[in-house]
């Protein structure tokens, strides 16, 4: 475990471009191994769970083939039944973990999918609930999971209400089904907007998923995916730091290559920013983040930018008033419960937020003292909090090498933006 203290900044009006989108990426390489032909993929983000999604491919039989500095190319699946039993290892990812269990399905010997310790502990009796409707033999609800497919199709409920993932998972392998899946959605859907990103990654790779109503999806089975080209956009996510930092340094960062297209909730979490006070331009490609004054606290529903929580309850503790963020009861089941270890660590500093089971309610402005906070294992929660070090030089941010996760070279481009900070 690696621990890092904040020391100072310098930071004047920089431009950053962050890398490709974790989310993106962990789509097209599960789609195009199942794909025939081969697709290229350009701008694939280097982490921990990129990297896992890879391996995993490449167990299942696709072909991955590293050709250049962030250009992969990956042949699709062309044995469906593998010679031995294979065992895949999802690390933290709960976007793999979700996906591969269901795409694996669509095997015909067994495979078993693996993960962390912590990762083990986030749920997935809906995956394997819903496969088991659809005829694949599963033979447990918590990882590690043995199954055999294939995936026959058929009629299946299934619950959103913890995590949109359990239905990206589905859409996608359900592409290869026997027959037809339709799918009957219980329960209110979480982060839905991360279920346009699947169908629009489908889409791409020509698969088909028709929406019979709000609650009912139609995948017609056995489709022929063509593999195909895709420069990975850039990740809206990682994107956030930035405008957190410039706005806690009181100055202007600009985002090249902002992926304004981007269908992902937290693709829009410069509009929060903007009502909290922040001067908002896009030109072109390019999205500048201004400090006009200090910001605001206000009242915002997250249900569909989760991954930023953490981001906004950091800037939340500088803003004048109170923000009280809502309906973000699914952040219990990510990698840390970013409810209540988020609130409970930032409360070392004395900052007195009030959380609920679906709520966070920060007092802005309250006298902070120096302490070490935890990202208890949670990339996001490391990275969030490497930020209060731009007002509060001298936060040390313990378990900090979580942000290999996602974004590994996180501490560089902090330096490069004028972030010190230095390995303890
Ligand atoms: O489909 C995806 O890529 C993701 C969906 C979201 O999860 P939930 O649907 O579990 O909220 C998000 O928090 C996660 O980081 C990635
Ligand atoms: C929750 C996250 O990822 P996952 O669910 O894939 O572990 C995340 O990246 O913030």
């Amino acid at each position: 475990m690696t621990t890092r203290k904040i020391i100072s900044h310098s930071i004047q009006a920089p431009t950053v471009t962050v890398p490709g989108s974790k989310y993106l990426a962990n789509r097209y390489i599960v789609i195009a191994a199942l794909a025939g032909g081969v697709t290229t993929l350009r701008n694939l983000p280097q982490n921990d769970d990129i990297e896992a999604a890879l391996e995993a491919v490449s167990q299942l039989g696709a072909r991955v083939s590293y050709v250049d500095d962030g250009v992969v190319e990956i042949e699709g699946i062309t044995n469906f039944q593998l010679d031995s039993d294979i065992t895949i290892n999802c690390r933290d990812s709960g976007t793999l973990s979700r996906f591969i269990t269901a795409v694996a399905s669509n095997m015909t010997s067994d495979v078993v999918i693996d993960a962390s310790e912590q990762m083990k502990q986030r749920p997935m009796d809906e995956v394997s609930q819903s496969l088991r409707e659809l005829g694949v033999v599963v033979d447990s609800d918590k990882l590690p999971i043995r199954l055999r497919g294939p995936i026959l199709g058929g009629v299946v409920e299934l619950d959103t209400s913890r995590s949109s993932q359990y239905l990206s998972g589905l859409l996608i392998a359900c592409l290869r089904a026997e027959s037809d899946t339709r799918i009957l959605l219980k329960g209110k859907t979480v982060s839905s907007s991360y279920i346009q990103l699947t169908k629009d990654a489908i889409a791409r790779f020509g698969g088909v998923v028709s929406e019979v109503s709000d609650t009912e999806l139609l995948i017609p089975a056995k489709q022929q995916l063509r593999a195909t080209e895709i420069n990975v956009a850039s990740d809206v996510v990682s994107s956030s730091y930035f405008m957190a930092a410039g706005l806690l340094a009181e100055t202007s960062i600009r985002l090249e290559s902002f992926d304004f297209e981007s269908p992902q909730g937290e693709s829009q979490f410069y509009m929060v920013l903007e009502k909290m006070g922040a001067e908002v331009v896009k030109q072109g490609e390019s999205l500048v983040v201004g400090y006009k004054g200090p910001l605001k606290g206000i009242d915002v529903d997250m249900g569909d930018m989760p991954d930023v929580v953490p981001t906004l309850v950091v800037l939340a503790l500088f803003a004048e008033g109170k923000t009280n963020i809502t309906n973000i009861a699914h952040l219990a089941f990510k990698e840390s419960n970013r409810i209540v270890d988020l609130c409970d660590q930032l409360n070392r500093l004395g900052a007195n937020i009030e959380y609920s089971n679906d709520s966070i309610h920060v007092s802005g402005g309250q006298d902070l003292q120096l302490s070490n906070l935890s990202s208890c294992h949670d990339h996001r929660l490391a990275m969030s909090f490497a930020l209060i070090g731009i007002r509060l030089p001298g936060v040390v941010v313990e378990d900090a090498q979580a942000v290999e996760k996602s974004f590994p070279l996180y501490w560089e481009f902090l330096e490069k933006i004028g972030v010190k900070s230095e390995e303890l």
